[in-house]
């Protein structure tokens, strides 16, 4: 890809608004839309959600998991899903969550960051909970390949804390460290660096003071709508933080379905909400 995640993030967000949808197909949505809850009704849901966001909402993210839930169809309509996302204009963001001893990351690397392979968004998130340092050969080939990652650092579930709020011995929470170590993969990059942190709308507490000053990259905030957090809340949490702020709603759009049309518009009228706090 000729242009950085980071540069064509910043574009994209700049023309069609900071807005992530995800494509989360709970079984309850499935049902919600009159659709089975199998692989062909997996794909029904996965493709209008495509048609109706891939030509309007600057990224859309789909969750792994709802499509792992049906083995080796699933994965091929995530494939799919994927592919057309590219091609309707919208950039993606696998929702995958890898992390690993790094030899193993080698190969999640080359099937979520690799030039070709079928399961490479735009973008994958990753966990570094198994040490930053083991996230390097993901980091490296998506740097190489022109791809994203977001790295999840203060999650938006209320049980994240215990673990992302510990301190090291150097006195900084597990979290801020996280962050220290992506703003140093991002140093110098403009407009915005490619590496990621996940931090959700929904954070309170401590996690509001995590230092994001030098990040120099996207903040991708789960938690807007069915986790309770609103697009008032992001001023509160991220402060100065927030041009860099991409919010990602999931159900709570997805509830407008299946009509083409209305879920658009639910992703739209999100998209004004956000901008109206991020501009
Ligand atoms: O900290 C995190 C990291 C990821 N997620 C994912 O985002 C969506 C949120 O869906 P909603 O329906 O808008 O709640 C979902 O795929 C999560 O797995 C997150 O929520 N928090």
């Amino acid at each position: 890809m000729s242009l950085t995640f980071g540069a064509r993030l910043s574009e994209l967000t700049a023309s069609r608004g900071p807005l992530c949808v995800g494509i989360d197909p709970h079984p309850g949505l499935l049902a919600a839309w009159g659709l089975p809850d199998d692989v062909s009704g997996l794909e029904r849901f996965a493709l209008t959600c495509v048609e109706a966001l891939a030509g309007s909402v600057a990224v859309v993210k789909p969750q792994a998991a709802f499509f792992e839930r049906f083995g080796s169809r699933g994965i091929a309509v995530l494939e799919r899903v994927l592919a057309d996302l590219r091609s309707g204009g919208a950039l993606s963001v696998v929702d995958a969550k890898r992390g690993d001893i790094g030899s193993t990351m080698a190969a999640y690397a080359d099937a979520y960051a690799g030039e070709g392979s079928p399961l490479a968004g735009d973008a994958v998130t990753a966990s570094p909970f198994l040490g930053f340092g083991s996230l390097s050969p993901l980091l490296d080939l998506a740097a190489k390949t022109g791809r994203g990652v977001f790295v999840l650092a203060l999650t938006s579930n209320p049980e994240g804390g215990s673990v992302q709020l510990a301190r090291g011995a150097d006195g900084r929470t597990v979290g801020q460290a996280v962050v220290d170590d992506v703003a140093a993969r991002n140093a110098g990059a403009a407009p915005l660096g490619s590496v990621g942190v996940v931090i959700g709308a929904t954070v309170t507490g401590e996690a509001r003071s995590v230092d994001l000053g030098a990040l120099n990259g996207p903040i991708l905030a789960p938690g807007i709508g069915a986790q309770g957090a609103t697009a008032a809340d992001l001023r509160e949490v991220f402060g100065a933080a927030l041009p860099h702020v991409l919010p990602n709603s999931s159900r709570e759009v997805l509830a407008a379905g299946p009509d083409v049309r209305a879920l658009r518009d639910a992703a739209l009228r999100t998209v004004d909400s956000v901008r109206a706090v991020l501009a």
